[in-house]
């Protein structure tokens, strides 16, 4: 594999959380694969899961792990190719790359988007001019419109908790937030639970925040929250702002944050969040507290859902 950025880079998503649920079992299992290799981790963005799981799924596979927060610790980067630099960037991204290829065996970056100009965020400027100039296979640590190692998770995650033969329904729904966020995390669960196939998979949200359909696929998309939610044996909650108003908040209502009042038309939901989660404004307390949340066992897979895909590069599959 020469990259995960996407679903798309994955022959097959069974195989791959098989792999993931082995290394949970057997975490040390391939503790020399990694021996004398690096895995450079690149941070243009705030990180806790991300950060450390990828650094422990590292670890277990017998890599070194070098961490760069390049926003505070690095040169202002330059991402046009052909810019004449006399601004405030001081080094491109080509020589920045091309330099840590050559420190790095594996090169995971965390690009967000600026959620200003959609043409740019969707292009994936940032993480695919990293792509073409490092030389080595490159892992998204979540780029401007998808989190590969979040959603790889998520699928984990329900594919080891539900225990019944017939296809459980997963709910993704939005909730409100006081700031503007990507919508990387919901594309993302989008194209994979899509890419996985083995859910009832339906999208809840208000008006004017539909997601690109390129990662909908064939979701059923559902405005009334409550009819969404009937039945639902897993809800994914996440708060992402407006694709069509780009970049926008355009709705505040309250009413869409998820309760227990919310939640009881379901059949009994486990409860998902990738966090950080705002307490009380995207999930009541009564609910992260209560005991259908699964937002730490989510949170711990993050490890399982990073060492399969590092060791799948260091294989040279996927
Ligand atoms: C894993 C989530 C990262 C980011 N969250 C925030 C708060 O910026 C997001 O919503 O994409
Ligand atoms: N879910 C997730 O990616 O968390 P961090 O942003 O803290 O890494």
């Amino acid at each position: 594999m020469k990259q995960f950025i996407s679903v798309d880079d994955v022959p097959s998503v069974p195989r791959l959380v098989d792999i993931a649920l082995d290394y949970k079992k057997q975490p040390f299992k391939d503790r020399t694969l990694g021996e004398n290799k690096t895995l450079g981790m690149i941070f243009l963005n705030p990180s806790l899961r991300t950060r450390l799981s990828t650094q422990v799924a590292a670890k277990n596979l017998g890599m070194e792990v070098v961490v760069f927060n390049i926003d505070k610790e690095g040169w202002q980067l330059e991402m046009n190719d052909g810019a004449i630099m006399n601004g405030n960037t001081s080094e491109h991204v080509k020589e920045a790359a091309a330099v840590m290829g050559q420190y790095f065996d594996i090169m995971a970056i965390r690009t967000f988007p600026g959620l200003k100009d959609k043409e740019s965020d969707y292009k994936e400027k940032y993480i695919n001019q990293f792509i073409k100039y490092a030389g080595v296979p490159v892992v998204s640590l979540e780029s401007a419109t998808l989190h590969p190692l979040q959603s790889l998770t998520d699928v984990i995650t329900i594919k080891e908790q539900w225990q019944q033969p017939r296809r459980p329904k997963v709910v993704m729904t939005w909730a409100p937030h006081v700031k503007p966020l990507p919508q990387a995390v919901p594309n993302s669960f989008a194209q994979w639970i899509n890419g996985w196939g083995e859910a009832d998979f339906v999208i809840t949200h208000p008006e004017g925040y539909e997601l690109d359909p390129k990662f909908t696929g064939n979701a059923q998309i559902e405005y009334d929250q409550d009819k969404a939610l009937e039945g639902a044996d897993f809800v994914y909650v996440k708060n992402w702002s407006s694709y069509k108003d780009y970049g926008k908040i355009t709705c505040t209502d309250s009413s869409w944050m998820v309760t227990n009042d919310k939640l009881k038309g379901t059949n009994a939901a486990k409860i998902m969040h990738c966090l950080p989660v705002r307490r009380n404004v995207v999930i009541a307390d009564e609910v992260l507290d209560g005991p259908n949340a699964i937002v730490i066992p989510e949170a711990a897979n993050r490890v399982w859902a990073a060492q399969a895909v590092l060791s799948e590069i260091l294989k040279g599959n996927i």
